[in-house]
């Protein structure tokens, strides 16, 4: 599904590569966290992979497809196949749930109809179907991270780019949150996550992958966050401890004590606008529980599987324009190509109906 083959990233302007010769494969269906420090390329790892960026060398293949080879006029169509969630939510502030989320089938031309039963079922999934009328500034963090995921599923994407999707947000709301991603993996959505909350990775036993300055250190099938990539963060004063319901914190993976590389694992296929985005409603430290973190609801069927925004990932916070339209937003977020037009009358009046 994902293939890295010797791939290293050297930006412009520097020598130390970001990715250094990074093999490794993921496949269809799996739970990836990306782990280590800050600078250690998870965030690059991302951006090749939705094609943001370009290798220095090697190869990357996406789907089937060799990124090399897809000219840029088809890389939007490409990256419907690829949702993408975000540290800091980067809703629409002046849209409501509803339309945040519709926005994305809009911009892909789905029908009205297509909108308004596939809207609901996935703000069901995230546990928002009571507030679709709310806007952004009107729900806590956690929920705003629910609908930036909401969006980012809504069009049934094959894999889910998350690029520390509980940076801003409490241990707990955090817990809550990867429940979502968990059941969204569950219906067949291969999930990549980059992170820093080391109790997240340590409870959840998933594939862990370490980068070290750009190389893979790590690659464990059930691994906790890992020693290097730990020390790194208490020396950052970044640890937490969460509660992911229904888990039990168990003891740390092999690995977690000293930092081993052993080969990419194998894992069985599953069966199966005018605005600008928002940003987190509160600072992370600051923030309190997310107390009306809603209970979610069980998936009625496997959740949706391709197309978040795919906005650039950016390695420093990202600076926002407030005046980018909706038209060049769509572009910005590859979700049409360059020049090419919508029908204005899908655009319009898309919303709940009750
Ligand atoms: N556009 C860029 N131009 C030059 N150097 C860059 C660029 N983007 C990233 N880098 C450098 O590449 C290295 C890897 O950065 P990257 O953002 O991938 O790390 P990261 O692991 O995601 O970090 P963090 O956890 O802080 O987000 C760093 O040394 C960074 O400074």
């Amino acid at each position: 599904m994902i293939r890295f083959d010797h791939v290293s990233q050297i930006y412009r302007g520097t020598k130390k590569p970001a990715l250094n010769r990074v093999d490794l494969e993921i496949l269809r269906g799996e739970f990836v966290f990306l782990v280590g420090a800050s600078g250690s390329g998870k965030s690059s790892f991302l951006r090749l992979v939705l094609k943001e960026d370009k290798p220095t060398s090697g190869s990357i293949h996406v789907l089937g497809q060799d990124l090399g080879t897809i000219s840029s006029r088809k890389v939007p169509y490409f990256r419907r196949n690829l949702g993408v969630v975000f540290q800091d939510f980067r809703l629409l502030p002046n849209k409501n749930v509803f339309d945040n989320v519709a926005f994305t089938l809009q911009v892909i031309g789905k029908s009205r109809g297509f909108i308004q039963e596939a809207v609901p079922d996935v703000l069901a999934m995230v546990g928002l179907n009571e507030k679709a009328n709310r806007l952004p500034h009107e729900l806590s963090g956690g929920e705003q991270q629910r609908v930036a995921i909401a969006r980012a599923v809504v069009n049934k994407p094959a894999i889910l780019l998350a690029d520390e999707p509980t940076g801003n947000l409490d241990p707990l709301t955090s817990g809550g949150i990867m429940q979502v991603l968990q059941r969204i993996n569950a219906g067949g959505t291969t999930v990549i996550m980059a992170t820093h909350d080391n109790a997240i990775v340590d409870q959840m036993q998933r594939r862990v992958i370490e980068l070290v300055q750009g190389e893979v250190v790590r690659d464990e099938l059930e691994g906790g966050y890992g020693m290097t990539a730990e020390i790194a963060l208490r020396d950052s004063g970044m640890t937490a401890e969460i509660g992911i319901p229904g888990m039990v914190r168990g003891s740390r993976g092999m690995g977690s004590s000293t930092p081993t590389f052993s080969a990419p694992v194998v894992t069985a296929e599953p069966s199966s606008t005018s605005e600008a985005p928002v940003a987190p409603a509160q600072a992370p430290a600051a923030q309190a529980p997310d107390q009306g973190e809603p209970a979610v609801a069980a998936p009625a069927a496997p959740v949706p599987a391709a197309s978040a925004p795919p906005a650039p990932l950016s390695a420093t916070p990202r600076a926002v324009d407030p005046v980018t339209d909706q038209l060049g937003l769509a572009e910005k977020l590859g979700l049409r190509a360059p020049g090419e037009r919508i029908d204005p009358a899908k655009d319009q009046n898309v919303g709940p109906t009750s």
